[in-house]
């Protein structure tokens, strides 16, 4: 598989405009990124722009904090999926995760996993890996699995840092083969992206995709 293949092109930030949204879209169809990750508010629009083409539509859920209750949640992915997304990326409630509270933890995903099977999407949850320990990353990556998520994802973007070929290593040994890892946050250049497909990530995310792919030829990142 490509680099490219594995690439979630993504705009997330506050500021973010349509017009930045549609060159987004437009590149990822050119580029034959994964999919576009982008604001909520522009999953419809997203949806619109790459209507013919195979990009996958990914947008964010109780993000970046994770912390909104879980009922606000399931509402956001209801209208997200309505309004097209193909995959979602679901914050963890952090908070409740070093609480102690794994069995709610592992319902709300259980809940959005469910969701996304009805309309054949993709659930992935953001665990934030820059705020937990390894012992509460282990554990965040059992709830994932015991909530049937598809991916477990690195990060928001909006934390101190981003993913680390650590962070992949690790939950590459406690997630079983069939739950995929994403990277993400703060991934510049396409050594850091190869490094972290070397250790284990299955998808890539960044708001610098074009840059991780513009490298001369196209190469198969293991
Ligand atoms: O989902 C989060 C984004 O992949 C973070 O992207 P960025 O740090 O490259 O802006």
């Amino acid at each position: 598989m490509t680099l490219a293949a594995r690439i979630d092109h993504t705009l997330l930030r506050p500021d973010c405009t349509e017009a930045q949204v549609a060159q987004l879209c437009q590149e990822a169809a050119a580029h034959g990124f994964a999919s576009v990750c982008v604001p909520p508010c522009y999953v419809a629009f997203a949806t619109e722009q790459l209507a013919a083409t195979a990009v996958g539509i990914c947008t964010v859920i109780g993000f970046p904090l994770g912390y909104a209750a879980s009922s606000v949640k399931f509402k956001e992915a209801e209208v997200a999926l309505y309004d097209g997304a193909t995959e979602l990326d679901m914050v963890i409630n952090i908070s409740a995760l070093k609480s102690g509270k794994s069995e709610a933890i592992q319902a709300e995903i259980l809940d959005l996993a469910d969701l996304c099977h009805v309309h054949q999407a993709l659930l992935k949850v953001i665990i934030e890996t820059a705020l937990l320990s390894a012992e509460e990353i282990e554990l965040a990556c059992q709830l994932c699995v015991g909530g049937e998520a598809d991916f477990v994802k690195t990060s928001t973007g909006f934390a101190t840092r981003g993913a680390s070929v650590e962070d992949i290593a690790l939950m590459r040994r406690v997630l079983p083969e069939n739950v995929r890892i994403k990277a993400s946050g703060g991934i510049r250049t396409r050594e850091a992206a190869l490094a972290l497909v070397v250790a284990g990530a299955d998808r890539i995310g960044s708001s610098n995709s074009v840059a991780l792919i513009a490298e001369n030829n196209e190469t198969t990142a293991a």
